[in-house]
């Protein structure tokens, strides 16, 4: 996303009151509200703005066949019931009109009441069964509606997730990326309806067909009113529609936004942060400003939707009464028999209740199918942003990583994070890298492994550019502890394990456990290795700050990876974690190359090669002792880091 512009919103522009604007006041200073983004790019463009409304209405059938295609492929047997279901519910319609008409005749004829319910009994009793049918038809689509969603749902969802997770590192960086992707959720919460919206469609669709066959043998005259009876209210539908998702087109961001606060300020996790900082108040008068930015987007346009609907039912209204004035009409004068105006009543009814559902549900998916783009634009573009390098494969151990004259610059930046680094890590090597913050340090072990391609030069591994060979290759060779690394709500033997093969034996993972010494943290957790680490969940528990890093060290170590990188691994550890994990290293580092990021520069000791990074570039190289006397950056900032 590229912010447009930025602008402080005044408070009384999103209607606090003055009780909670004090609230929210720090002292007498009412505290700033959130910047107000918009943003410019290709998906700022509400994509309905241009759109007329007969193409509008022409996404039914696209998005009816697009439900029916996702369907198919998560239970065929429960999509032909869902089809064959409508069609029984048409042919029960019809069969319960004619057996009506034919029921009306002796029963509006002359003769004892005994006589005519005679008469018409067999009719009647095809019109029970009918009716039955239809009742039946509606339960059993129900039941297949009721297999298909849930897994629908769960399939669209887990595809989304998974786009997300195999998408280029650098996609997140695209303008617009997790905006579209705050709208793509929508597309999957409208899985949950959009099956029965599609049913209900189709059923009301055919009943409406068969019924309006019998209205135009009754008498041609009543069709065209009625249709013109709920016309208005389809074309009030699609309009409301319309606006509702004008309205949530503009709310993308703010919501995007809202919803990464909520997370930020109710985790546990910073709850710290947030109490200690008095940072409630502000965060909640920052929440409520975002929620009150999008509620004043949905109030704006509510006059316009009072004024689509009012006017619609205006229409409606007319054309209904001209319908039921018509047939009284027709019987009046004589012009249809009391029995078959009897039986029009009915036609009319159910052709009037059809009509109406295949309006608001032809709405609801024409709303759906705004969403369910919204949710394929996203999937397709994640799926074009999936790594298409090549098909060489990392095998074996890894003897040599080099790096020839690499450039990388992050979209949207006006100069190079990395800016032409030239370097050859071998097997049995340690390199550090230090540099001031920003110097591009966690940016080229991103280009090292792979998780960023070069915009130029070359890095490449064993002889192969890392552009033509598969990730997934690479990455089976790497282990990382990031700078800021995640704690998975998982058990401790997961937290450690994830990302290997599964193993069927606790002896790899102690052993990882040891090499950063957490055995007895471990063991004084209730159930040792199978201890949740989620202080919020039942029977979980929670690490200190330096325990969970050196979690994040173990796994890195467990995958016992021919290239190891640690960026800053021990910066909340102990010394004597500290300790531990570096004579680890030094220890594993015969059989893999290992590259430390630190900025505690005796830590660079143990290294053989050391690289400065300045704004991108190596300035200095060489071994701790040859730069502690160069007189350069490093041994500025050593002097630096013992002056106190
Ligand atoms: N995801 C990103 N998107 C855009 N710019 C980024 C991104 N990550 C880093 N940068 C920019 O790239 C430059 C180098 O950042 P990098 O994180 O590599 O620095 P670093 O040396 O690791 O810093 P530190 O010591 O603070 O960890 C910085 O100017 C930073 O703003």
């Amino acid at each position: 996303m590229s912010p447009q512009h930025t602008r402080d919103t005044d408070p009384e522009e999103l209607n606090l009151t003055s009780a909670e604007t004090t609230n929210n006041q720090v002292g007498s200073i009412p505290p700033p509200p959130p910047a107000e983004i918009t943003y410019s790019g290709e998906y700022s463009v509400n994509p309905l703005g241009q759109a007329s409304f007969g193409k509008l209405s022409a996404q039914i059938p696209t998005v009816l066949g697009r439900i029916i295609r996702m369907a198919w492929r998560i239970d065929r047997r429960a999509v032909v019931w869902l089809l064959a279901c409508p069609v029984l519910t048409g042919i029960a319609a019809a069969v319960l009109l004619a057996a009506t008409a034919r029921a009306m005749r002796p029963l509006l004829s002359g003769g004892t009441v005994t006589d005519r319910l005679h008469q018409a009994l067999p009719a009647l009793v095809v019109v029970g069964i009918a009716a039955g049918l239809a009742r039946t038809a509606g339960v059993v689509a129900t039941y297949a509606e009721r297999r298909i969603t849930p897994r629908l749902t769960t399939e669209t969802d887990t595809a989304l997730v998974e786009a997300v997770c195999r998408v280029e590192a650098c996609a997140h960086a695209v303008d617009g990326f997790s905006d579209r992707q705050e709208a793509a959720e929508m597309g999957v919460i409208r899985t949950q309806v959009m099956v029965t919206d599609a049913q209900r469609f189709l059923s009301a669709l055919i009943r409406m067909v068969t019924a309006s066959a019998a209205i135009s043998v009754l008498n041609p005259l009543l069709l065209p009113l009625l249709l013109l009876a709920v016309l208005p209210a389809g074309v009030g539908a699609v309009l409301t529609a319309r606006v509702d998702y004008a309205i949530h087109y503009a709310n993308i961001a703010d919501r995007n936004v809202r919803g990464m606060m909520r997370w930020w300020s109710t985790t546990p996790k910073y709850g710290d942060e947030v109490r200690a900082n008095s940072m409630t108040d502000y965060l909640v008068f920052w929440y409520r400003s975002l929620s009150q930015r999008c509620d004043a987007r949905t109030l704006a346009a509510a006059p316009r939707t009072l004024r689509i609907g009012l006017l619609s039912s205006l229409a409606a209204g007319m054309f209904l009464l001209a319908t039921w004035g018509a047939l009284a009409w027709l019987a009046v004068t004589g012009r249809i028999a009391l029995a078959l105006a009897a039986t029009a009543v009915v036609a009319v009814q159910t052709t009037l209740a059809a009509l109406s559902q295949v309006i608001t549900n032809g709405a609801a998916l024409f709303h759906t199918s705004l969403y369910l783009t919204d949710m394929q634009t996203f999937l397709d573009d994640a799926t074009a942003r999936a790594p298409k390098r090549g098909p060489l494969q990392v095998s074996g151990p890894v003897d040599e990583i080099r790096l020839d004259e690499v450039v990388y610059q992050y979209p949207g930046k006006d100069k190079p994070a990395i800016a032409g680094v030239s370097l050859t890590l071998r097997r049995g090597n340690i390199l550090a890298i230090v540099g001031a913050n920003g110097s591009g340090k966690s940016t080229l072990t991103r280009l090292i492994t792979g998780i960023y391609l070069a915009d130029k030069g070359r890095v490449i591994w064993n002889g192969m550019d890392l552009a033509d060979v598969d990730p997934a290759t690479v990455w089976q060779k790497t282990g990382l502890v990031p700078q800021l690394f995640a704690q998975w709500p998982l058990r401790v033997r997961e937290n450690i394990t994830l990302g290997q093969p599964r193993t069927h034996h606790d002896e790899p993972v102690w052993e990882a456990v040891d090499a950063v010494g957490m055995r007895e943290a471990i063991d004084d957790l209730p159930t040792g290795l199978d201890t949740l680490l989620a202080r919020e969940i039942f029977g979980g528990a929670e690490l200190s700050g330096g325990q969970w890093q050196r979690i994040a060290c173990s796994r890195a170590l467990y995958r016992q990876p021919a290239l190891l990188i640690l960026d800053e691994p021990t910066s909340q550890m102990d010394p004597r974690g500290e300790h531990q994990i570096f004579e680890r290293i030094k220890a594993i580092a015969a059989d893999r190359i290992t590259i430390v990021v630190t900025h505690r520069l005796e830590n660079t000791k143990l290294a053989d090669h050391i690289v400065v990074l300045e704004e991108g570039r190596i300035t200095e190289q060489g071994r701790y002792d040859d730069l502690v006397h160069a007189g350069g950056t490093f041994a500025e900032l050593l002097a630096l880091s013992s002056d106190r």
